[in-house]
């Protein structure tokens, strides 16, 4: 006699580490458990990575989509200030508003990856999107509306890195696949400014070296990683050696019409989309 369940698998299945972290079951008393201890994590240094979040076949089916992709990524590099606003010249150069540094990357738009990608039927899931909301406490998270923009494949080649900045958005979440050799690794300074106080002598110490209070996240493949970018100011120090990092930058927002401005786009995707 067979046993049948009524319970359903979800469609990433295959993706996630469900023993582990059961985001499928956000109301079971495991769920909860994962939910605090990512609240928790989060709350103590502004930082919280899941480890092996992402099955190997799926992280190695990422890697290899991206070799394939690599194509049709948009390289940008580009200098610009830890607030990407315009340089202030009124200032003096060391000063955070003036101080210059610079990103470089190939970024892989959200419509070149294909639907049944694993991260794709991931990032599609509603369970990942509330999971996501649950840990960051908002009532309502979500998935951008940008064609473009809203999960990406960005490979750092030999040479490239993200130089210091804040994100625009209040937090983020990537999802590791490839590591360098050497570098390109993320360094973050947690809560570094607040929203009353910009800290510039604080960001003026770090961007000439101090390091006393940078920490570092370590991603292996398959790690899942929440950070709050607008307050963490945060870098990927530049790659070297043969093998490219390659991760995703998964977006969100607490509104449905979340995109990119036609600008940023062109800067990011070298082109923009139709609205
Ligand atoms: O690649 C990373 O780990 C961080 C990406 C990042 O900071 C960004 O896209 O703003
Ligand atoms: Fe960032």
């Amino acid at each position: 006699m067979s046993i049948t369940t009524t319970l359903s698998r979800p469609d990433y299945a295959d993706v996630v580490d469900l023993n582990r972290y059961p985001i499928h079951e956000l109301d079971s008393e495991r769920g909860r458990a994962l939910i605090d201890s990512c609240r928790q994590e989060l709350a103590k240094d502004g930082c919280c990575t899941l480890q092996g979040f992402i099955n190997h076949e799926a992280v190695a089916r990422m890697v290899d989509l991206a070799n394939q992709l690599e194509s049709k990524a948009w390289v940008s590099d580009r200098a610009h200030n830890v607030y990407f606003e315009p340089f202030d010249e009124t200032v003096e150069p060391d000063h955070p508003l003036a101080f210059q540094v610079r990103s470089a990357k190939h970024g892989i738009a959200y419509d070149y990856i294909p639907a049944d990608a694993p991260l794709r039927r991931l990032y599609e899931s509603d369970d990942l999107t509330k999971f996501i909301a649950a840990v960051l406490e908002k009532p309502m998270l979500y998935r951008s509306a940008d064609p473009l923009d809203a999960l990406q494949i960005t490979l750092f080649k030999p040479g490239e890195e993200l130089g210091w900045h804040y994100d625009r958005s209040e937090f983020s979440v990537t999802v590791m696949y490839q590591k360098a050799e050497k570098g390109g690794e993320f360094e973050y300074v947690p809560a570094l400014r607040t929203k009353q106080d910009e800290c510039y002598d604080e960001v003026k110490k770090v961007l000439h070296g101090d390091r006393s209070r940078i920490k570092i996240q370590s991603s292996e493949p398959g790690t899942l990683a929440f950070f709050h970018g607008n307050c963490a100011m945060h870098r990927v120090t530049p790659v070297e050696g043969g093998t490219p990092r390659i991760n995703s930058v998964l977006t969100y927002g607490e509104h449905d019409d979340m995109r990119l401005n036609d600008l940023t786009s062109e800067l990011f995707y070298g082109r923009t989309s139709p609205r």
